[in-house]
């Protein structure tokens, strides 16, 4: 068996050629969305991560507001940019870039944004709002991860998922959305306190890697035909990055993301919905809801 490709590149397209149609008509009624992003820090990742938000919104009609700061930034200085992103009106919705330096709450970073403009989904109340079903940003990847599954006719009704990973962008938040009535499926969440990963990764309809090591699921841990997300980035002892799958795994599993071009384009196209139904809800109609 080779996998089928569960391709996020050509995914996040189709999503960014939708948004711009409704981008136009956000515009036609006098509203402009603008996503700023707040990056702390020279990690080059993180850099490249956010250039390539801004590289979406320009293609989709959102203005862009770029916010950075030194690695050497205080508490003190990191919040009060979050409050000028708060006050400012030309920003409908933001992101502050994780990971934050070393030292650095990042729980209280997240508290003090304006939860009506957060564009992750990762504010605490947009998290309770997910727990409560109600409308309202939801974690990117998650919801890029469904997403992708959904557009390539990857049955989640019933499917058991096993996710590898308790980081807060993909891990702690990925079973809530799974496990919502439109999705039905059931979840086992598994991390570094797992007995017998394996075991686990075997019963598994669909796989969720998100554990940031190389490599990490390999064929024997794959039931056959089981879809499998490749979410983890590493780097082997070369500086090259690795993905937490195996490639091997393409012989056994039924689907596979690549990586790159799968889940990581996702995220960022899901990071444009949230801003378009934001700045929708604030203009009082359109499709969000
Ligand atoms: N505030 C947030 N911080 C972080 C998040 C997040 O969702 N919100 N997730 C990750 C990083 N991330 C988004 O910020 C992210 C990671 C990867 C990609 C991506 O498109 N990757 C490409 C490869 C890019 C390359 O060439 O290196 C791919 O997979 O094809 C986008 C976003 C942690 N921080």
């Amino acid at each position: 068996m080779t996998a089928q490709i569960l391709d996020g590149k050509a995914t996040a397209a189709a999503i960014k050629s939708e948004l711009t149609a409704r981008v136009e008509a956000l515009k036609a009624r006098g509203v402009q969305p603008g996503l700023g992003t707040l990056l702390v820090g020279d990690d080059p990742g993180s850099k490249w991560y956010v250039a390539g938000k801004h590289r979406d919104c320009a293609e989709v009609g959102i203005a862009s507001i770029q916010r950075e700061l030194p690695d050497t930034a205080t508490q003190e200085e990191i919040e009060a940019v979050v409050r000028e992103l708060n006050d400012n009106p030309e920003c409908t919705g933001y992101i502050v870039q994780l990971p934050l330096p070393k030292g650095i709450d990042t729980n209280r970073v997240l508290e003090l944004m304006d939860p009506a403009k957060d564009a992750d989904g990762l504010h605490p109340m947009s998290l309770g709002r997910l727990v409560l079903n109600e409308p309202g940003p939801l974690p990117c990847t998650p919801n890029g991860i469904i997403e992708l599954l959904r557009r390539h006719d990857v049955e989640l009704n019933g499917a058991h998922v096993v996710v590898v990973g308790r980081g807060i962008t993909v891990g702690r938040s990925i079973g809530l959305l799974m496990t919502r009535r439109t999705e039905n499926a059931t979840v086992t969440l598994c991390h570094t306190g797992t007995r017998d990963l394996s075991a686990q990764l075997r019963q598994a309809d669909i796989i969720v890697a998100a554990a940031g090591v190389g490599h990490l699921i390999k064929p024997e841990d794959v039931k056959p035909g089981a879809a499998v997300l490749d979410v983890g980035v590493s780097r082997d002892g070369e500086g090259k990055i690795m993905g937490d799958v195996d490639p091997a795994v393409a012989k056994v599993a039924g689907w596979v993301s690549p990586n790159p071009g799968g889940v990581g384009p996702m995220t960022r196209a899901l990071l444009l919905v949230n801003v378009v139904e934001a700045a929708e809800r604030g203009a009082g109609g359109g499709n969000a809801g």
